[in-house]
């Protein structure tokens, strides 16, 4: 047990999964947690004795998911390792803590995400705190990025954008920051980090990457951001013991090079996670066609930073026009790519020695399918230009492979068998020199029945046993004098000779032997794809792009988008614009088209009016998702398209509880208007969709009518205001950049028909009791309803002979809407039963719907 002391002592903050054969076994507290969090049995070492202690364990073939479990409730698993074969090692085995596994630490392809990166973040602020650093790791592919970020607003739209699994927060950040982090990224787990001197960020960087980008390090980034780069690299270290990272840059990280999206937007507009948390009906689902996991990754990052370089984002869309343009090349390179797999995480496992014959296996056919992707790229006249010049696709590498392993190589290394004979005398030799032996065996065991006349005597081998030669108890007689009985089994005996002993010798040898000359193959072979690691990640940052790029020219050709014109103009033109993903949801050609312009010189500020379900939120939604996508380098789904440069998308769109931070809804709305009044800029663009809903009539519309006059005159940006409050409509006459926009719809026969379509000027009515009916409530009720609607839009007199408003004041002081207040005995006591009477539409009564309105008729009586 010292062993296990040792390195528990060294990981005191992890679940030590030590292994003992061909298990993990845990102890102690470790056990008793482990127990109940993987419903598996505690048992107990030493049972009844003074050092009696819980002990529990799993199978060392299933721990993946064990791992996968405790990672999910956010511990740590130290995994410690037999270092040699127990049965050639006198003594005890020596053991050693070899990986580390943490949240956001992980490279098993079971527990990542193929098409999204898996962060680990380090967030660090300056002495003076003056500056706030920000690191983002991926150990799965290798990559580390850092940069600054100016304020705590900013640092914690990273941290949403980037959806990390662990943040460590590092000693000494302000309080607001580890509460703001924990909230931005609510998936995470937050680690509070070890003091880090500057010598030792110095070091761990020197250490971690290679010398001309530590000196670069040094020099370009800021020191806030050097520190949470050390802080990541440290922690990444400290979890692989045993092998270098694969690590090799430091790429800046500048958040102020894309457009921002914060976190609510991103919820609202639905880019790349849905309302209830997956991919589905997102922007993300409906334009990712990307073949490659390296490609998906790459697009998701894109969508998620849009950029606000003009000259950048026009590249990116000269490469999605020449896969337009060629659709002959973008249908090889797809083809082709689709064997290449994910060249990077399978370099980062090589790297960290965590590479199966599998992976090795699924990196030679990715690397023998990349040159048909480089060929099909290169039909494209001026490649060259754009697509880069040289592509190193590793040849020799891929040839070596190609040459070592067996056509589908097993996932596991230890019974060998993945790699080919011919590929090595030696090896060659080996295996020739067992099949003999297996030949010899089958020969055995024909003369052996041939010579006792035991019908029934068998060779066979097992893994316990060896092998052994078998007799049924019926020709037990039969059995010669130099057979030496091993064992009884049920049916008969089992039995060993000398022939047999010397045959089995020679097999196991040669079997061994085979076996230890195809792991050190395989250790060169994973040492080799390591050192060729930086080589084989270019290559696969090159084939990603050119994924992405084919991959949205596919979509631009099935959907029928257009190449968007970006400029640094003031102007958002779309014509014919539609929502990417409510077109594919709506039938076939059902979707609406509609043109929008938003001009910072004209008219900036629409006011958005219309029915419900006349597609308002659809509309708005759409205008910033046609941005983000142009300036992510995409085609648009318009028939045309003027992008003026964005700086941040900010949205505040329906109304949601968020009990889980213990806010009621019209708090968030409140706080989330806060933040877009606060955030946004001239450049910004603006959706605010119903805002003031969440409290009474009167001070929502009060703050609804504020806030868009602020964003008119004091931010001046472009925005679209969708409201409910016909009211609003009148501050159109306030300003020159404000317009009145309305969705149509038409009512026909008592229903209400949506149109769509887009119409200048203000909506004429609501039809919200239309859509009552549409949404199935029952008669009575909209009979009721349209009489009360009646009343009030005639100004209805109250008793008191005052003008109706909406709401009055009980003596108790609470808000009450009188209309809803019974009528009093002294005024036309029959007035809103004739009114609710009039409204009815008998002819859509059931039978039991006019029992019910009856009923209601009658209530509505004084008694
Ligand atoms: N341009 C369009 N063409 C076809 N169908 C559309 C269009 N716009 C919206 N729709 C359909 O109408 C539905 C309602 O749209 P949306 O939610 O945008 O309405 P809304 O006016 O915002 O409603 P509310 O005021 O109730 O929030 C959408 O789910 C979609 O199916």
């Amino acid at each position: 047990m010292r062993q296990y002391e040792e390195a528990k002592a060294a990981h005191p903050d992890a679940i030590l999964f030590f292994r003992m054969g061909d298990f993990y076994e845990m102890f102690h507290e470790d056990a008793v947690i482990a127990a109940r969090l993987l419903d598996i049995t505690l048992t107990s070492r030493n049972r009844g004795n003074p050092d009696e202690e819980p002990m529990a364990g799993v199978p060392h073939h299933a721990a993946a998911g064990y791992i996968a479990r405790l990672l999910t409730f956010g511990h740590k698993v130290a995994i410690c390792e037999q270092m040699a074969d127990p049965s050639t090692v006198k003594g005890i085995v020596p053991r050693q803590v070899v990986r580390v596994i943490t949240p956001g630490l992980v490279t098993d392809a079971e527990q990542l995400d193929a098409r999204a990166n898996h962060y680990l973040v380090a967030v660090d602020a300056a002495e003076d705190n003056t500056e706030r650093g920000i690191a983002l790791l991926d150990l799965s592919t290798g990559e580390l990025s850092a940069g600054m970020i100016p304020d705590l607003a900013s640092l914690l739209g990273e941290l949403a954008r980037c959806d990390p699994r662990e943040v460590l927060v590092g000693g000494g950040l302000p309080a607001d920051v580890k509460k703001g982090a924990g909230l931005a990224a609510p998936r995470a787990v937050l680690r509070d980090d070890e003091p880090l001197d500057d010598g030792d960020v110095a070091a761990t960087i020197d250490g971690a990457v290679a010398e001309p980008i530590a000196a670069e390090a040094a020099v370009t980034l800021p020191l806030s951001a050097r520190r949470a780069a050390a802080r990541a690299l440290r922690f990444a270290h400290k979890c692989t013991p045993g092998s270098p990272l694969p690590v090799r840059r430091i790429a800046p990280y500048d958040p102020t090079g894309a457009m921002r999206i914060d976190e609510t937007a991103q919820v609202h507009l639905e880019l790349v996670r849905g309302a209830d948390g997956s991919r589905k009906g997102t922007l993300l689902e409906t334009v990712d066609a990307t073949v490659t996991p390296a490609g998906a990754r790459l697009l998701r990052r894109r969508l998620l930073a849009p950029l606000l370089d003009v000259a950048s984002i026009r590249r990116r869309l000269d490469e999605v026009q020449a896969f337009v343009e060629n659709p002959r090349a973008r249908a090889e390179l797809r083809e082709a790519l689709a064997k290449v797999g994910d060249l990077e995480r399978l370099s980062v496992r090589a790297v960290l020695r965590e590479a199966t014959p599998k992976d090795l296996g699924a990196l030679r056919d990715g690397l023998l399918a990349a040159p048909a992707a480089v060929a099909a790229t290169r039909s494209i006249v001026d490649a060259g230009e754009l697509f880069g010049a040289e592509v190193d696709t590793l040849p020799e590498l891929a040839a070596k492979l190609a040459a070592a392993l067996v056509d589908r190589p097993p996932a596991l290394a230890r019974e060998g068998g993945f790699v080919r004979e011919e590929y090595d005398a030696e090896l060659g030799t080996q295996r020739r020199l067992a099949r003999g032996g297996a030949e010899e065996m089958t020969k055995l065991e024909a003369e052996l029945r041939e010579k006792t006349g035991a019908g029934s005597l068998r060779i066979r081998f097992t893994r316990v046993f060896g092998w052994y030669i078998e007799v049924t108890k019926t020709h037990l007689g039969k059995v010669p004098p130099d057979f030496r009985r091993k064992q009884t089994v049920a049916g008969g005996e089992r039995f060993t000779s000398d022939r047999l002993d010397e045959l089995a010798d020679g097999l196991e040898n040669a079997e061994s032997r085979a076996l230890a000359r195809e792991t050190d193959i395989f250790e060169g072979l994973v040492r080799l794809v390591a050192e060729s690691a930086e080589r084989i990640r270019k290559l696969a940052r090159t084939l990603a792009s050119w994924d992405v790029a084919a991959a949205l020219a596919d979509v631009a050709h099935r959907q029928d988008y257009v190449r968007p014109e970006v400029d640094m103009g003031e102007a958002l033109v779309i014509e014919g614009g539609r929502h990417p993903v409510v077109e594919r949801l709506a039938a076939a050609g059902r979707f609406v088209p509609n043109d929008t312009t938003l001009d910072l010189g004209g008219e900036r500020l629409w006011l958005l009016t219309g029915p419900n379900m006349a597609g308002k939120s659809t509309l708005m939604r759409q205008v910033a998702l046609i941005t983000i996508l142009a300036q992510a380098g995409s085609f648009v789904p318009a028939q045309g398209a003027r992008i003026g440069v964005v700086d941040r998308v900010l949205s505040r769109v329906g109304a949601s509880d968020n009990v889980a931070r213990g806010e009621s809804t019209f708090m968030v709305e409140m706080r989330e208007t806060a933040t877009i009044l606060r955030d946004a800029t001239r450049r910004s663009l603006v959706i605010l969709d119903e805002i003031g809903r969440g409290t009474s009539t009167y001070d929502g519309l009060a703050i609804a009518w504020a806030v868009a006059e602020h964003l008119h005159d004091a931010v001046g940006c472009r925005a679209m205001f969708a409201t409910h409050y016909h009211e609003l409509t009148e501050l159109a006459q306030h300003g020159p950049g404000v317009a009145n926009w309305s969705v149509s719809a038409r009512e026909h026969a008592g229903d209400v028909v949506f149109l769509h379509k887009l119409v200048k000027g203000p909506a004429s009515r609501s039809y919200g009791v239309a859509v009552a009916r549409l949404a199935g409530v029952p008669e009575p009720v909209l009979a009721r309803a349209k009489a009360i609607l009646a009343t009030l839009e005639a100004g209805a007199a109250l008793p008191s002979g005052k003008h109706a408003t909406m709401r009055g004041r009980t003596k108790q002081g609470s808000v009450q809407l009188d209309l809803f207040a019974k009528a009093k005995p002294d005024v036309d006591a029959a007035a809103p039963v004739l009114e609710t009477l009039r409204a009815v539409e008998v002819e859509r009564l059931t039978p039991l719907d006019a029992l019910t309105f009856v009923a209601r008729l009658k209530s509505l009586l004084p008694s």
